[in-house]
């Protein structure tokens, strides 16, 4: 059986999603270069794998996927006797366990992911492509993200991980845009260390392994 392929730049927030998630797993993969500049993703051939021309793809022989939290979830379930076990719930947690995971994944695609990938695109995209920066987009994504940090920190008060003692899928889909925000913006760093229990999380989970590799991969991409 060949390794999985991931299609994409591990730039890509969403590609490094599935990265991070399929080194928790310890599953092989080949990670296809998709040149984004070349317009590679909006090519007949790429919408074949992904219709929306946007990375990553994801294949797993006949198993062609986009979306990268729905290509985790796959990992997980298709792996899921190896690597890390508690990624969708702790053992024996049953629906409620998975539930939990589901809820805060959901809570990142829909309120972390909109007002972090907005400030991600102004503050690190845009002068790297040379585009002007929108303060007003800025101002407009540092207040939501404000709001849903606020919700974070009280949950993460009572809480270690985001869906409980266990580190899971709910806390590495975060990663990607973290990392951006505290890694190359003051704003960012900002908002996460001001908020006490969110950066003690932060600490925690961008200290993983698997991460680390995620970042050594970047960094080798850049170089
Ligand atoms: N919801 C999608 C988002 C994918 C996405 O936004 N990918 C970006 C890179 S992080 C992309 O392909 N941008 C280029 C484009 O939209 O043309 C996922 O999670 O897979």
């Amino acid at each position: 059986m060949g390794s999985v392929k991931v299609y994409g730049p591990v730039m890509s927030t969403a590609v490094s999603r599935v990265l991070a998630c399929l080194l928790e797993k310890e599953v092989p993969f080949h990670l296809v270069p998709v040149s984004l500049a070349k317009a590679h993703h909006k090519s007949p051939d790429f919408l074949n794998l992904q219709p929306f021309g946007q990375v990553p793809a994801f294949q797993d022989g006949d198993v062609t996927l986009f979306e990268s939290r729905a290509i985790c979830r796959y990992i997980c379930d298709k792996f899921v006797g190896q690597g890390n076990q508690s990624l969708m719930g702790p053992e024996g947690g049953g629906a409620a366990g998975r539930a939990a995971v589901d809820q805060w994944v959901e809570a990142e695609a829909q309120s972390f992911n909109p007002p972090s990938t907005a400030l991600v695109f102004q503050l690190v995209f845009a002068p790297k492509m040379r585009l002007k920066q929108d303060p007003n987009a800025t101002r407009d994504a540092e207040g939501r993200l404000r709001k849903v940090l606020d919700v974070y920190e009280r949950h993460l008060g009572g809480s270690r991980f985001l869906a409980g003692e266990e580190f899971s899928l709910a806390d590495l889909c975060h990663l990607p845009n973290a990392h951006y925000l505290l890694a190359e913006t003051d704003r960012g760093q900002q908002l996460l260390w001001s908020r006490r229990n969110v950066a003690r999380w932060w600490e925690e989970i961008s200290g993983r392994p698997s991460w680390a590799k995620v970042v050594e991969m970047r960094r080798n991409a850049a170089a």
